[in-house]
């Protein structure tokens, strides 16, 4: 009896156990079910959302404001002067032309024939002065308006970018140091700026970015002495050809004028700023902006020596100031409010496509840490050249839009170069100049084996041989100075003065 009723017990008793579990394991069940559930929506949810967030991206908000009535311009040329933004300037022009399918003035190399005042035969594909083939022309050059007027078409809208000569030298110094003699003969961009005469001599090559260097691009005599005459006749002949001239320390505002001049969407010109030099902070090795950052000790300048660089660059300082004015003034014309009221959406646009589009929440990266080469900036001189790096798991058309934004100028040159002539046998863009030991200017290779920007060698092809000559022509013999080889001009060769207008 005591046997059968403890058995009872046990089978009720198992049963309540077993009823107990069950009814949790059901419920974990339905708990797990509707977790799930939850996940496969959300999944679902976030992706569409991703979607349409990236179709919302790049689509009509990024119209801007009403542009009145106006027609798109589609002839452009782009004066691409150097240290002064103008690889970010490109990278809107490159864009927008890939965009709209329109053909570019391109050069065999990456510069037209740089520093060698432009020649249209520089243009790849270019079949003589009456046939108008091209839209846009944005690639280095030493303006040279005739030739350039034989490649592009009448109606051409001509402008481009200035930089304050102290800040143009210092990026230009850190840049070309390897390159100009005079920058690399001097301890430090402070000793050059103390006595730039002690170390410049025009007549070697490449010292033109260590002076002028504006004035030089814009195909001007930039070792001519100051003179109120001289400036205003350069200032008049840039102003009968450029329609507008931008000031890189003023970017937004530029361009929102170059989008109302060219009539283009907001979009168009809203852009991530490319070649950026590293600067380290005080403390730490972290990126900051210009402004927040310390030079390092080769750079440092004291105010006097500022002063003295304007002086140096008194044709570029006159050339920066003059158009400053000129620049507010287009902005009293446009209207302070109406200005002010356009950069707040052109960065609001910029904060939300770098959120997007870029990792370290859209701050530039050192080239070493970009895995894909095609988005790898080129490196030159003292300093690293920034560049970035997209966020992973963009959708394809999100991605492609993110990486025209990114992609370095030496490999969209190549990828519209491969567009515009499909079946060309790839040329090498020029050939490697000969090296000039101890201290000779020297060249530095880009992604592509291929020169760009303070090469020693002519572009396109141009190999010096026993005898070398200079961008206009003059022989140029070798010099030991110092132990230090350098090219200099021979005497009976031409100054290489000459005004083009
Ligand atoms: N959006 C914007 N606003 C202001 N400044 C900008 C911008 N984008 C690029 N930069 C700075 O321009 C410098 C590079 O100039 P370039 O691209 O003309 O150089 S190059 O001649 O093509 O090598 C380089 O200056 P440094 O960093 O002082 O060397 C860039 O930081």
């Amino acid at each position: 009896m005591v046997f059968k009723r403890r058995a009872r017990r046990m089978r009720l008793g198992l049963g309540c156990y077993r009823v107990g579990p069950t009814w949790l394991w059901k419920a974990l069940l339905v708990f797990v079910a509707i977790a799930f559930a939850g996940q496969l929506l959300g999944v679902i949810y976030n992706k569409s959302l991703q979607q349409d967030r990236s179709w919302w991206l790049f689509s009509s908000d990024g119209q801007g404001p009403s542009l009145g009535f106006c027609r798109p311009r589609s002839h452009v040329m782009f004066l691409k002067t150097h240290k002064t933004a103008s690889s970010t300037v490109l990278n809107i022009l490159y864009r927008y032309g890939e965009e709209k399918d329109l053909r570019f003035a391109l050069p065999l190399g990456y510069q037209f024939g740089y520093p060698l005042p432009f020649n249209a035969h520089r243009v790849k594909g270019y079949r003589g002065p009456r046939v108008a083939e091209f839209s846009i022309m944005g690639n280095h050059m030493r303006f040279n308006k005739p030739e350039v007027e034989k490649v592009m078409p009448a109606d051409t809208f001509y402008f481009s970018i200035l930089r304050d000569p102290v800040a143009l030298t210092e990026s230009s110094y850190a840049y070309y140091k390897a390159v100009a003699p005079a920058f690399r003969k001097a301890k430090g961009l402070g000793d050059f700026a103390d006595n730039p005469q002690k170390y410049y001599d025009p007549r070697l090559r490449n010292n033109h970015y260590a002076r002028n260097l504006l004035w030089f691009d814009f195909g001007l005599d930039h070792n001519a002495n100051f003179s109120t005459t001289l400036t205003q006749r350069g200032e008049v002949a840039i102003r009968r050809t450029f329609k507008l001239i931008l000031v890189s320390e003023h970017f937004d505002e530029s361009m929102v004028l170059l989008r109302h001049a060219l009539c283009w969407p907001l979009d168009a010109v809203v852009s991530f700023s490319l070649n950026a030099r590293q600067q380290k902070s005080n403390g730490g090795s972290s990126w900051v902006v210009k402004a927040a950052a310390a030079q390092p000790p080769a750079m440092a300048l004291t105010d006097n020596q500022r002063q003295k660089l304007r002086e140096w660059n008194a044709l570029d300082w006159h050339l920066y100031q003059a158009f400053n004015r000129s620049f507010w003034d287009e902005v009293d014309h446009f209207g302070r409010a109406r200005m002010d009221q356009e950069v707040v959406l052109l960065r609001t646009r910029r904060e939300l496509l770098a959120k997007a589009c870029l990792k370290e929440g859209g701050r530039p990266v050192e080239a070493s840490r970009i895995r894909d080469k095609n988005i790898r900036p080129f490196q030159s001189g003292l300093v690293k050249i920034l560049g970035y790096e997209l966020q992973p798991g963009l959708d394809n058309a999100t991605r492609q839009a993110c990486l025209r934004m990114i992609r370095p100028e030496i490999q969209y040159k190549d990828l519209l170069d491969a567009r515009q002539f499909p079946r060309a046998a790839p040329q090498p863009a020029q050939a490697p100049p000969p090296a000039i030991p101890a201290g000779g200017a020297y060249m530095r290779k880009g992604p592509s084996s291929q020169l760009r920007t303070g090469e020693l060698g002519v572009e396109g092809g141009g190999r010096m041989g026993e005898e070398e000559r200079d961008w206009d022509g003059s022989r140029l013999s070798r010099s030991n100075n110092n132990n230090n080889q350098t090219l200099v001009r021979d005497r009976g060769g031409r100054e290489g003065k000459r005004n083009i207008r």
